[in-house]
């Protein structure tokens, strides 16, 4: 079965990419999730972005935090699809995170998603509708999650005064 990448350069990401997890996860999408850093473990990167289609990924989720240069070198040594995650930075909110990873130059594609858990969420949506191009069960997974969501929002569209 197809299955996705999820790498981070820091744990501390983890409760954010953590998101991307869990939407794999609930649409039945075999996930590995690992730090790999552009500026800290540059080796390891070169090497886990090569080897990521033979080793059967479909896509790759890269989230990381302030000068966050993890997804587009990523993209660079792969023609997998890459979808980055700006994490939430202490100084700066994120804005630095994305616009690290938003501003690829052409020819080499980022996919970017909103700043914080909100956006790694929608990475592993994007990546579980990538996988269901070549898998059933996965395509159906999407549809009933999004029927689902469309349903409990129908069955909510009442407001009144508190
Ligand atoms: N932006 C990057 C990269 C990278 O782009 O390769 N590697 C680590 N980091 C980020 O540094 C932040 C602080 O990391 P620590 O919490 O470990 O100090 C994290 O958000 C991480 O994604």
């Amino acid at each position: 079965m197809a299955k996705v990448a999820i790498v981070m350069g820091s744990t501390s990401d983890w409760p954010t990419m953590q998101e991307a997890a869990k939407m794999l996860k609930a649409l039945g999408v075999e996930f590995d999730a690992r730090v790999v850093s552009a500026h800290r473990t540059p080796n390891l990167l070169v090497e886990f972005a090569e080897s990521a289609a033979e080793n059967g990924f479909s896509a790759i989720i890269a989230g990381a935090g302030g000068a966050a240069h993890l997804p587009g070198m990523i993209a660079a040594h792969t023609h997998l699809p890459v979808f980055g995650c700006p994490v939430k930075s202490r100084a700066l909110n994120g804005l630095d995170s994305l616009l690290s990873i938003v501003q690829m130059p052409k020819g080499v594609a980022v996919g970017t998603l909103a700043i914080g858990e909100a956006g790694a969420a929608n990475a592993g949506l994007l990546a579980a509708q990538v996988v269901a191009l070549q898998d059933e069960q996965v395509r159906d997974a999407v549809i009933a999650f999004r029927q689902q969501q469309t349903d409990t929002v129908l069955a909510n569209d009442q407001l009144e005064l508190d």
